[in-house]
């Protein structure tokens, strides 16, 4: 036997005597250890809203699953009522299942259920806390910036926009009379140029322009690095007190960062240039540059705040479109009913405008079942955080949850919307509540309500009913000349989730209508003039 030899022995017997060392105590100190942490959660959230039992350190993070999780919570709000708590990680989560709960706290409380999680990197390594949609509500920045969006779009300004919306709506009519199948294309054109002209003050001919295309990948960024669980620093943020080159996760969205003040501010010059020369339409870069001074807003912080209506307002607006499509299809009577009601009122010699609106209750009600039955923003948009403690009816809601009004389950409460998942306008005709006649539930709560409702209103109603009033929309046809019906619950994950794309068939309704659009179009080039 060597000198090696008598070594490993003494190494083998060493290493039992550490692994019988282990499983004697180090075992049984990780079970009280266990065993303590979950009788501290057990205790904390003796008091707080039912919910799904959860695991030491990690929560309900492994039963929250990442796909369409909105529809994991409708089956909770069903067992544990329409108020429950999860724990994500640390991290106290509330989720209200009904309009009354979202009401209740949201709109009665929102002194105190105004604010917004913590956005570690999204919020403040890429956006360096100049996007206020992440910010929390106790912060300067965010109510300048709010005041700001506010001004642009509360409801008697958005009507300064309707010339814009009706212009880009002959085109998208046009579009879908000559390019029928790529419908959906046109339908986030339309939306996109509705944004770059408010915004900036410069409509896009295709989703492929430049200021569309760039302005998206920044927006795909964003939603890419705002993935629960993706960063490790969104659960332990002391990471952040590393020396900054040990910050891993830092470069690549520090990198980003600076692309999107390139573009940003690239994109407020060349509307200063333009007001300089006399050429800049109204829009609201050009009404926050006037205001500079009173607002007290850097150069850098207007760049930000004026481009909120490409991260809101574009995808909610054009994945309503086709949630209406969808609808069509599936519910062709609703679509003649609809029908009727236009030839009813407008007639088929000209287009459906703004001031036909009042008359056409039917219409109205469509359009609100449409953002009821497949709401886009289906968790409620970016939740809400609690900034008090706080207790409702009976239970204990700590400083700092998160909170999410589930609107997919919200929007499909029996109790409030009988036979939930029919796609039934008459609902909103039959009812005496104020709040679903004046529908603003699809646009979220008190003081974070949605900023562009009003004139995602505007956008809807025209296009909704001038397509209605234009063409059918009716299933494609296979080989047989069946009908393809598309899945009506087949909808993508996104932070918005909308239709997965469908094909149908988008037929002028008559020969009358389509003439009358033709003529229509002929007018509209030049009236686009100013926009280009
Ligand atoms: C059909 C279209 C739209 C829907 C369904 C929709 C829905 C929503 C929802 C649910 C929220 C979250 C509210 C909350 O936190 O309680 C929201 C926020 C917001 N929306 Fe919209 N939206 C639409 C169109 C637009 C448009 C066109 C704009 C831009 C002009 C816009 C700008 C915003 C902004 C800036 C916020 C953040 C407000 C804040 O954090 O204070 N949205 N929207």
């Amino acid at each position: 036997m060597t000198l090696f030899d008598d070594l490993s022995e003494d190494l083998g017997s060493l290493s039992i005597t550490v692994a019988r060392f282990v499983l004697r105590n180090a075992l049984p100190l990780l079970f009280g250890l266990l065993a303590f942490l979950m009788v501290r959660q057990h205790v904390r959230r003796r008091n707080m809203p039912p919910g799904p039992r959860g695991l030491p350190l990690i929560g309900n993070k492994h039963q929250v699953p990442t796909i369409k999780p909105w529809r994991k919570f409708a089956e909770w709000s069903k067992e544990y009522g329409p108020i429950f708590s999860l724990h994500l990680g640390s991290t106290p989560v509330i989720v209200l299942g009904t309009a009354q709960a979202a009401w209740d706290l949201l709109e009665k409380r929102s002194n105190i259920y105004s604010s917004r999680p913590r956005f570690v990197v999204a919020g403040e390594i890429l956006s360096d806390n100049m996007r206020g949609l992440m910010l929390p509500n106790a912060n300067e920045r965010w109510r300048k910036w709010r005041k700001v969006l506010h001004s642009g779009f509360h409801a008697r300004r958005a009507d300064d926009y309707k010339e814009i919306q009706s212009l880009e709506c002959i085109v998208l009519l046009h579009e879908l009379l000559t390019d029928p199948v790529n419908y959906e294309r046109h339908l986030q054109r339309f939306a996109a140029s509705v944004a770059t002209s408010v915004t900036y003050g410069r409509r896009v001919e295709s989703v492929d322009e430049w200021i569309v295309k760039e302005n998206m990948e920044a927006m795909d960024y964003l939603t890419s690095v705002n993935i629960p669980g993706k960063y490790l620093v969104e659960s332990w943020p002391w990471l952040l007190e590393l020396p900054r080159f040990l910050q891993w996760f830092r470069r690549e969205p520090e990198e980003r960062r600076q692309r999107d003040i390139v573009l940003l501010t690239s994109l407020l010059e060349d509307v200063k240039k333009r007001m300089a020369d006399g050429t800049a339409p109204d829009c609201l870069t050009s009404q926050t540059v006037n205001e500079q001074e009173k607002n007290g807003m850097s150069d850098l912080e207007i760049a930000y705040a004026v481009s909120s209506p490409f991260g809101a307002g574009i995808e909610t607006t054009a994945g309503t479109l086709c949630v209406f499509f969808l609808a069509m299809l599936h519910y062709p009577d609703v679509m003649r009913k609809a029908q009727a009601e236009l030839d009813n009122i407008v007639g088929q010699d000209r287009l459906p405008d703004y001031r036909d609106r009042e008359k056409l209750p039917y219409i109205q009600a469509l359009i609100n079942e449409t953002l009821r039955w497949r709401p886009i923003a289906a968790l409620g948009g970016t939740p809400h955080a609690v900034t008090e403690d706080d207790v409702y009816q009976g239970m204990y809601i700590p400083k700092g949850s998160t909170v999410f009004a589930n609107l997919a389950g919200i929007m499909h409460d029996p109790v409030m919307f009988p036979s939930p998942d029919e796609f039934r306008p008459e609902r909103f005709l039959e009812t005496d509540d104020p709040r679903l006649r004046d529908f603003e539930l699809p646009f979220g709560f008190g003081r974070r309500i949605c900023v562009g409702m009003h004139l995602a209103a505007n956008s809807l109603y025209i296009a909704i009913a001038r397509i209605l009033w234009a063409f059918d929309i009716l299933p494609a046809t296979d080989e047989h000349g069946e009908e393809i019906l598309p899945d009506r619950w087949d909808f993508t994950n996104g932070f918005n989730s909308k239709p997965v794309s469908f094909r149908c068939k988008v037929k002028p309704r008559t020969i009358k209508v389509a003439e009358c659009l033709l003529r229509e179009w002929e007018g509209t080039k030049d009236r686009l003039g100013k926009w280009q």
